[in-house]
């Protein structure tokens, strides 16, 4: 049975700032400069940039805005933050979330690198994305489903304790028996451990139910039953930006 004994985020190094917009299009346009902007600074003084994109029906709106952004692309490396078990033309994947959404329009020359690969086997796709992970992301996109979960990291799952206390950035997951997983129990995920390595982090939410919840967590400290709450820890000590419209 799996510990449900609190575990409060050891140490919060930074905090969260709440951004509550007007509408959408004002939350999408208001992610969509950030993420240029962190990516344009980092250009100016590094030769390439890296970023991590999450699944989900949320952050489309804000990869199309992003993809118009006049940026050098080119130098711009695109990861995930986690991935089914699904090949990347598999409409389900992320991989396909971040083709069709993203690399479009000016972003269509970012370099992207997706998790799974025809003839790689889980253990396989999870050494490549620890290879990837050497180089620190610049930014990374989360998402959050109601139960709290974020990337592949569901509430209550199975192995909590060893993917929650992972030295890796990335590990395969089990979510069996987790509701959150939908139908894709089985995934890739960025550890608490990767997110502590990345600078700026972004929490896109909308709606009512997703403030409740993210509140919810904040006021538990509990990071197994919120695993949200390990995107607000960063080695840098810089604040989660959440995004939020109704
Ligand atoms: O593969 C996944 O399922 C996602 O990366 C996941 O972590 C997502 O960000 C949340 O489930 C929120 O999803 P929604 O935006 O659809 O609520």
């Amino acid at each position: 049975m799996a510990d449900r004994s609190p575990q409060p985020v050891p140490e919060i190094a930074a905090t969260y700032t709440f951004h509550a917009h007007a509408n959408r299009e004002v939350w999408t346009w208001a992610a969509a400069v950030s993420i240029a902007a962190e990516l344009r600074r980092e250009l100016i003084v590094q030769p390439r940039a890296r970023l991590l994109l999450s699944g989900g029906g949320t952050p489309g709106p804000v990869y199309r805005a992003l993809s118009q952004a006049p940026l050098d692309w080119e130098r711009v490396d695109v990861g995930l933050v986690d991935e089914r078990w699904l090949l990347p033309d598999d409409p389900d994947s992320n991989a396909w979330l971040v083709h069709h959404e993203f690399l479009r329009d000016h972003a269509a020359v970012a370099r992207f690198e997706p998790m799974t690969q025809a003839g790689r086997n889980l253990e396989g796709a999870v050494a490549t994305a620890n290879a990837h992970a050497r180089r620190e992301a610049t930014v990374a996109v989360f998402g959050m489903g109601e139960d709290g979960h974020t990337a592949s990291l569901f509430p209550d799952m199975a192995d909590a304790e060893r993917v929650l206390t992972s030295p890796r950035d990335y590990v395969a997951v089990d979510a069996h028996g987790c509701p959150g997983a939908q139908r894709w129990p089985r995934r890739i995920s960025l550890t608490p451990h990767g997110m502590k390595r990345i600078a700026h982090r972004l929490l896109l939410i909308q709606g009512a139910r997703k403030r409740a919840v993210f509140e919810e967590a904040i006021a538990s400290g509990d990071v197994q039953r919120w695993p949200v709450l390990a995107t607000l820890e960063s080695s840098y000590g810089t604040p989660l930006d959440v995004h939020w419209c109704a």
